[in-house]
C-alpha cells in the first residue's frame, strides 16, 4: 500500500486580508515526484512554507509521516530536506565549509556526506571555491546539496529551476530523477512552468488563487492530453474495422456513428484515408486533435498564464 508522507487537510493561510492558501487539500505519497504547479502568486511558496514549518497555518491541519502534534511534526521535519527561496550561504566560505556549517546547525555529524553530496550534484570540482564566485546554476546545485546532505526521506523544493539555462534545467531534472530512483527520496517540487516538470513528475497538483484545482497522476494527465487523429466518416464502425484489419490499427475509439479517433501513427493519416476511400467509406474530414499539457493547465485555471 502506498503511504502518505505529507498530507494537508483544509489548510489555509491568510496574510492580513489576503488568503494566500485557501482550504487546500494535498497528499504526497511515498516515492512520488509531486509537481506543484501554479502561476505566479498562486500560493505555492506559502503552502511549502507551511509544510516545512516556516510559517504556521491560519487554519487546517498537517500530517507528516503520520505525525500531527506540534512536537511530533517538528521531529518529522528532521527527515525532510528543504530548499525554499534563495538558500542563504556565506559568500566568503567555500561550498564545503558552507555545507559543514549547515550540518553543524542541524546537529549532523556525517562529514563524509559532504564530498558525496557535492559529487551527486555535480560540484565535485568546486568544493573549495568560494560561494561568492559561484554561478546561479552552481548556487542552485549547492542549495540542493544542502537539502540532501543528511539523506532526507522527503525533499521539498520551491522553484529550484528558476533562472537556470536549458542545460542547467536538464541536469537538475536528472539529479531529481536520480535521487528519487537511487535514494528513494520522495520529492515535492514547485514550478510555474509546467513543461519543466512534465518529464519527471509522477503526480501533479494544480494550484490557482490559493486553491487546489486538480490533483492528477502523470499517467492520467498524459491520457487526457494525448493527441489523436479525428476522422469524420459516413460509418465510424466500418471505418474502424477497416483500419484495424487493413492497417493494423489498435488504438481506435468510436466516438459516435460518424466520428472515429485514432490514437496512433498520426503521420499515416494519408494512408488511412486512402484505405477507407478505396473501400467505399466517405471521409468528410481528418485532422489531428488533442491538447498539450500547457493548454490543459490554461483551460483548467480558466485564463492566461505563464505556467
Ligand atoms: N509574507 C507575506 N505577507 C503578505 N502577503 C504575502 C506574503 N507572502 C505571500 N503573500 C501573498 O500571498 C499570495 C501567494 O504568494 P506565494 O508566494 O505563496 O505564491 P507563489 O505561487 O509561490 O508565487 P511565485 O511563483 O510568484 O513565487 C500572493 O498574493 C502574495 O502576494
Amino acid at each position: 500500500m502506498t503511504e502518505a508522507v505529507i498530507t494537508a487537510n483544509n489548510i489555509t493561510k491568510v496574510y492580513k486580508k489576503t488568503a494566500a492558501v485557501s482550504n487546500l487539500n494535498l497528499q504526497v505519497t511515498q516515492g512520488d515526484i509531486y509537481a506543484l504547479v501554479g502561476q505566479n502568486g498562486a500560493g505555492k511558496t506559502t503552502l511549502l512554507k507551511m509544510i516545512c514549518g516556516l510559517t504556521p497555518p491560519t487554519s487546517g491541519s498537517l500530517e507528516l509521516f503520520s505525525q500531527t502534534t506540534p512536537h511530533s511534526l517538528a521531529a518529522a521535519r528532521a527527515h525532510m530536506g528543504t530548499m525554499i527561496e534563495t538558500p542563504g550561504f556565506y559568500p566568503y566560505l567555500s561550498a564545503k565549509d558552507n555545507l559543514a556549517y549547515y550540518q553543524m546547525q542541524r546537529g549532523s555529524k556525517n562529514k563524509a556526506a559532504i564530498g558525496e553530496v557535492l559529487e551527486f550534484v555535480g560540484l565535485a570540482d568546486a568544493g573549495s571555491k568560494k560561494f561568492r564566485d559561484f554561478s546561479l546554476g552552481m548556487k542552485q546545485r549547492l542549495g540542493l546539496a544542502s537539502a540532501i546532505v543528511d539523506s532526507p526521506d522527503v525533499l521539498v523544493l520551491d522553484e529550484p529551476i528558476n533562472g537556470l539555462d536549458p542545460m542547467g534545467i536538464k541536469e537538475f531534472r536528472e539529479i531529481i530523477r536520480k535521487l528519487n530512483r537511487e535514494r528513494k527520496t520522495t520529492i515535492l517540487i514547485s514550478s510555474h512552468i509546467l513543461g519543466e516538470l512534465s518529464q519527471i513528475a509522477t503526480t501533479y497538483g494544480f494550484i490557482s488563487h490559493g486553491e487546489m484545482v486538480e490533483h492528477i497522476s502523470a499517467q492520467n494527465l498524459q491520457e487526457k492530453c494525448r493527441s489523436y487523429l479525428r476522422i469524420d466518416t459516413d460509418n465510424a464502425q466500418t471505418a474502424a474495422n477497416l483500419l484495424q484489419s487493413r492497417c493494423g490499427c489498435r488504438n481506435l475509439e468510436i466516438v459516435n456513428a460518424h466520428t472515429l479517433h485514432v490514437g496512433e501513427r498520426m503521420d499515416d493519416a494519408g494512408m488511412f484515408v486512402k484505405e477507407l476511400v478505396e473501400n467505399g467509406i466517405t471521409v468528410s474530414q481528418v485532422y489531428r486533435a488533442g491538447i498539450n499539457l500547457e493548454e490543459y493547465f490554461i483551460q483548467l485555471i480558466g485564463g492566461t498564464t505563464n505556467a
